[in-house]
């Protein structure tokens, strides 16, 4: 098969950043001082997730070219006054990776110095040539700091184009989030959590793997339209490709600029599952542009029967909204 290395370093490294990811909202949650306004346990679960993933695909793939664009950066960290959140993340990463039984184990503690420069892995800027990690270390950050949904999102381009794609989504129902009765009846799982989704090109039937048993793998099939609930992140994503929902519409507010990290993981995984992504003008995103998306407007997501006519309402939409008022 082909990515399949990568794609067992992509599944285990996902897997161990949202293990960390999961330690810090828990003890955010539990926290009695824990503030509405308090980022802090998000950054450094962001960093955490980062720097784990970084670690984790260097040491699996052991290739000498590494190009991982990523939206975290090490600026902050090396400020005057970060050392206790510094090592607050060196703690959380080395004891993230201390409980895995690594293939290749990391065989001795991370220094501070070590995280920063596993965060700054990330500063690539992608392209269309070559092979580029893409990572969006926690997505959905303010689904994170609600206790909610959010995901660690990994993907790789080869040659501009996104070969594969994992989304571990350790807040997400393994039943339907659809509030499909029928579905949940035969669930003997309807209350268990965390899903791990994953895609390579032309890869179709997933498989369990027994190594990751914290979150549970998704046969991927993109059918039954039903109205959802909102969720944050590219969990969305992962829901639509198992058939909880038909449609995702983002249509953000005008000047915004989306990121690669928010889409390449989520893309594949609903393509391979037989849907589409476009932007709205129906054409394929492009993440061969660097770390930004250059779209018209807004991006769609549907199955294939749905899209055409999804994608005409949308044109009659802007269409409408754009006309000048006759008043
Ligand atoms: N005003 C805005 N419009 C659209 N997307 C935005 C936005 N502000 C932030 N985002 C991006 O949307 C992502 C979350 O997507 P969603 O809204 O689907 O949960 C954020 O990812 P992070 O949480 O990784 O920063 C962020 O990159
Ligand atoms: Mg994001
Ligand atoms: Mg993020
Ligand atoms: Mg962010």
């Amino acid at each position: 098969m082909a990515y399949e290395k990568e794609l067992d370093a992509a599944k285990k490294a996902a897997s161990l950043a949202a293990r960390l990811c999961q330690k810090v909202q828990k003890a955010l949650l539990q926290s009695d001082v824990q503030s509405k306004s308090d980022k802090s346990p998000v950054t450094v679960a962001d960093y955490g997730s980062q720097a784990v993933v970084s670690l984790l695909l260097q040491r699996e793939l052991s290739s000498v070219l590494f190009s991982l664009v990523a939206e975290e950066d090490s600026a902050d960290l090396r400020k005057d006054g970060s050392q206790d959140i510094l090592e607050r993340i060196t703690k959380l990463v080395n004891d993230t990776l201390a409980t895995e039984d690594l293939l290749k184990p990391i065989d001795s503690t991370l220094s501070t110095d070590d995280i920063l420069r596993a965060i700054d892995c990330g500063t690539s800027e992608g392209g269309p040539n070559g092979r580029h990690w893409v990572l969006d270390p926690i997505d959905g950050t303010k689904g994170f700091l609600r206790g909610d949904q959010y995901a660690v999102a990994l993907g790789l381009l080869e040659e501009g184009k996104v070969v594969l794609g994992v989304l571990a989504c350790p807040n997400l129902p393994l039943a339907s989030i659809a509030g499909d009765k029928k579905n949940k009846k035969n669930s003997s799982s309807s209350d268990e959590k965390g899903c791990l989704f994953y895609a390579t090109i032309a890869l179709r039937i997933l498989q369990m793997h027994p190594s990751l048993s914290h979150l549970k793998e998704l046969t991927l099939s993109m059918i039954y339209p039903a109205p959802l609930p909102m969720i944050d992140s590219q969990a969305k994503y992962g829901a639509l490709s198992r058939g909880d929902g038909a449609i995702y519409l983002r249509f953000p507010h005008k000047g915004y600029r989306e990121k690669i990290w928010d889409h390449v993981a989520g893309a594949i995984v609903v393509t391979e599952a037989g849907g589409i992504v476009t932007d709205a003008g129906g054409k394929a995103l492009d993440f061969s542009k660097g770390k930004y998306l250059d779209l018209d407007t807004g991006i769609i997501v549907a199955n294939e029967k749905i899209m055409p006519l999804l994608l005409k309402a949308v044109r009659d939409s802007i269409a409408e909204q754009e006309k000048p008022s006759s008043l």
